[in-house]
């Protein structure tokens, strides 16, 4: 997406201050997250790179209403999300999130579309699954099984999936682990393409600094805390780049 795209200006979509997050108590206390500061504007894209164990994923599941901190705030488009109910946090995550991960979770009984299906019969505004299927390049496939998928072929699906109910926000964590070179770059077009088509704000965690160069922002993660933000020169498609 050009930069004149992501609203700097306007309220962020997210706004993280202070965040905690401690797993367990006293001696065994671990500090996954200790004192997050951070901004996410509409339609960005940010790549959160981080040695393992630096809380990646802990902020992910508290930026997706998956778990809340132990102290600190998270606003989604001005509303805490910090204090949540379960209820309000299920809502949150039904209407604004879609999650991507490294392994696919589809139903293996089910088919392509009927996958996609389970989320857009229960989504409020969704978009009709052929539509979400187009945008992974799968409209060919929309009859088959999981099983008779490649792996980056499923990994679309379950994009299709996360896109179809039309979140504002799109979590991927670890999207291409489990994906070979070709086949990862394929599935980050995929998220690139909804990000700069539909506008979805993008936050990726990836242990792949070569793909930071697709993001507008680049966060660094370590021991719990932001170690460094930077914005790339130029915004790179994942054609162009090469690890
Ligand atoms: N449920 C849990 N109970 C206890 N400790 C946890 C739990 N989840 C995560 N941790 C710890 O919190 C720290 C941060 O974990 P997190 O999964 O957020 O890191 P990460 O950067 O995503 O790592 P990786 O790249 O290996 O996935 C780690 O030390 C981890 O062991």
């Amino acid at each position: 997406m050009p930069a004149a795209a992501v609203q700097q200006d306007a309220e962020p979509l997210l706004r993280i201050r202070s965040l905690a997050r401690t797993y367990g108590s006293g001696e065994a206390a671990v500090h996954a997250l200790r004192a997050v500061d951070l901004d996410v504007a509409q339609g960005e894209f940010i790549v959160l790179l981080g040695p393992s164990g630096s809380g990646k994923s802990t902020l992910l599941n508290i930026l997706g209403g998956l778990d809340g901190p132990t102290s600190g705030e998270v606003s989604f488009r001005g509303q805490r999300l910090d204090g949540a109910s379960d209820t309000e946090l299920t809502r949150y995550r039904r209407e604004h999130v879609g999650f991507v991960f490294q392994f696919y979770n589809l139903i293996p009984s089910l088919t392509v579309a009927e996958n996609v299906a389970l989320v857009t019969d229960i989504a409020t505004d969704p978009m009709p699954v052929d539509e979400a299927l187009a945008l992974v390049a799968l409209t060919p496939r929309r009859n088959h099984f999981p099983s008779q998928l490649s792996g980056g072929e499923q990994q679309r699906v379950a994009i299709a999936r996360a896109i179809a109910k039309r979140p504002q926000l799109l979590l991927c964590d670890e999207p291409t682990g489990a994906l070979d070179y070709a086949t990862g770059k394929l599935v980050l077009e995929v998220i690139a393409r909804i990000n700069t088509e539909l506008g979805t704000t993008a936050l990726v965690i990836t242990h792949n600094a070569a793909i930071a160069g697709m993001a507008d922002r680049v966060v660094r993660l370590a021991d719990g805390r932001i170690a460094s933000v930077e914005v790339p020169p130029r915004r790179l498609s994942p054609a162009e780049l090469s690890w």
